[in-house]
């Protein structure tokens, strides 16, 4: 038995008593090993344990050879079996995929349905710890950050239940020893000694060298592994209590942050936080996505100048203004509008700006307190009331003071973000007087009293 299988098993809870395993199985040593060793156990733990294998149909009759080697490797330890026949060739061409790609979702597609089949509550692949070292480098080269640089995961959720990879703990040399001790004969695939692959080329290459350095490397990864995810975890318990403070609005395809908030985190807090977000809006991560993205956003919101914008992969715009932060994926330009507001009724403002209610009321006691409501005399009525877009040289005579303030300004006071300035409501009467910029400003021709002839009310609610 491979060293510590069972300790390994209870230690990382892989799997419990009376479970049904499905055991993803080549016919090469490293799932032969893996399904020997489960088949050892399974009585012990009262397993049931089904074996899956895929024909690629990549190398015709040889490996129509290895189902049958499967197989009948499954009768003689009396292990159910399920293998299928697959023309990958063919379905990568229909899906212009890669025959390696292809042959990654043919397969993950089959035993997902012999999990349903069976009712299984786990997918056990074979891979090994010196797989692990090769991934976790592949990714250190490709730019991968965070949880991604732990590797493979010995367990995670997958499907109805989990993936699990119970080999991980070994190199390929212990596994290879176990075949031969069992006298298992595994069958050898000729594509995984091509040196076409990337990954052949970082076990050629680069896995060799560190063997030789130090031959027991895949332990040294594992624990650099097992600490990060651990770290990576804490890590992530700490964003989510800090972004928490710092998101302002959350939609389904956008997400408003408060600048100087976020700019006080810890800049690992800063980094995972503006992960949290893609992940949010992102239904895929496109694979475009890179840390060069979450870099040039700290600095553009680090620097001076009060707005910016960034375009990140698959439509997803980044709007700095003034001390928010504008993530999303519809920054088409905001319609401009000019409608009319007919008395009563109430108007749905356009770019979901909320709507404008307006009444017409003859008793006094009405409370204009706010810039949400305004109050307008009949007398100084001039229809029709329109609601529009700002225009270029927009000027309101302000409530309380002398002359007027071009409407560009008040924007820039009230800190209002470029986005919100192009669909921000404006109401104005027949004679082009801007009266109100609901929940901004009031002009002076907002009524003090109301008078004889009653007045319209005009509530805004965003
Ligand atoms: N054709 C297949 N049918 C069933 N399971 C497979 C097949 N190919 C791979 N797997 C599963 O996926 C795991 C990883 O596959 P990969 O090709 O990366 O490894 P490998 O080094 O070829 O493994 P092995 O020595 O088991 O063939 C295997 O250990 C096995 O559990």
């Amino acid at each position: 038995m491979l060293k510590n299988f069972e300790a390994i098993v209870q230690k990382q809870q892989l799997f419990e008593d009376r479970s049904t395993i499905v055991v993803g199985v080549s016919g090469g040593p490293d799932s032969l090993a893996l399904l020997h060793l489960l088949y050892q156990v399974r009585e012990k733990m009262n397993l049931n344990i089904v074996a899956a294998h895929v024909d690629h149909m990549f190398r015709g009759e040889q490996s129509e050879d290895e189902m049958h080697f499967v197989i009948n490797f499954c009768k003689k330890y009396q292990i159910t079996c399920e293998a299928t026949q697959i023309n990958v060739s063919a379905y990568a061409k229909t899906r212009k995929i890669s025959a390696q790609v292809a042959a990654r979702e043919c397969r993950y597609h089959f035993f997902t349905e012999v999990l349903d089949k069976y009712q299984a509550d786990y997918l056990a692949l074979g891979h090994h710890g010196d797989d692990q070292v090769e991934t976790i480098l592949m990714r250190m080269v490709r730019g991968s950050t965070g949880e991604a640089l732990a590797g493979m995961k010995m367990k995670r959720p997958y499907h109805n239940g989990f993936l699990i990879r119970p080999l991980l703990a070994y190199s390929k040399q212990e596994i290879l020893d176990y075949c031969k001790e069992n006298e298992l004969m595994p069958r050898f695939d000729p594509s995984n000694e091509k040196s076409d692959y990337t990954r052949n080329r970082f076990r050629k290459h680069v896995l060799s060298f560190l063997k030789q350095e130090n031959p027991l490397v895949h332990e040294r990864f594992r624990y650099f592994s097992e600490t990060l995810l651990e770290d990576e975890s804490y890590l992530q318990v700490l964003t989510e209590e800090s972004m928490n403070k710092v998101i302002k609005r959350k939609e389904k395809s956008a997400v408003e942050m408060d600048i100087i908030r976020f700019l006080s985190l810890p800049l690992p807090l800063q980094r995972r936080g503006i992960k949290l977000i893609l992940n949010y809006l992102y239904v895929n991560i496109p694979s475009s996505l890179s840390s060069i993205h979450i870099e040039s956003l700290q600095a553009l919101l680090s620097q001076n100048h009060p707005s910016g914008s960034l375009d990140y992969p698959g439509g997803l715009k980044v709007i700095k203004s003034y001390h928010t932060c504008l993530f999303t994926f519809e920054h088409k330009e905001a319609t401009e509008y000019c409608l009319d507001l007919t008395i009563p009724s109430v108007l749905s403002i356009p770019n979901g700006n909320g709507s404008i209610s307006c009444s017409f009321v003859s008793e006094t006691g009405v409370h204009a307190k706010g810039n949400d409501i305004f109050l307008l005399n009949s007398r100084d009525l001039y229809e029709p009331l329109i609601v529009r877009t700002r225009k270029q040289g927009d000027k309101m005579k302000l409530k309380g003071m002398n002359g007027t303030k071009k409407v560009k300004d008040i924007f820039i006071d009230e800190k209002i973000p470029l986005h919100s300035r192009h669909s921000w409501p404006i109401v104005e009467d027949g004679k082009g007087n801007i009266l109100w910029i609901p929940g901004l400003k009031k002009s002076s021709y907002e009524a003090e009293n109301i008078e004889g002839d009653g007045c319209i009310v005009l509530q805004f609610r965003s």
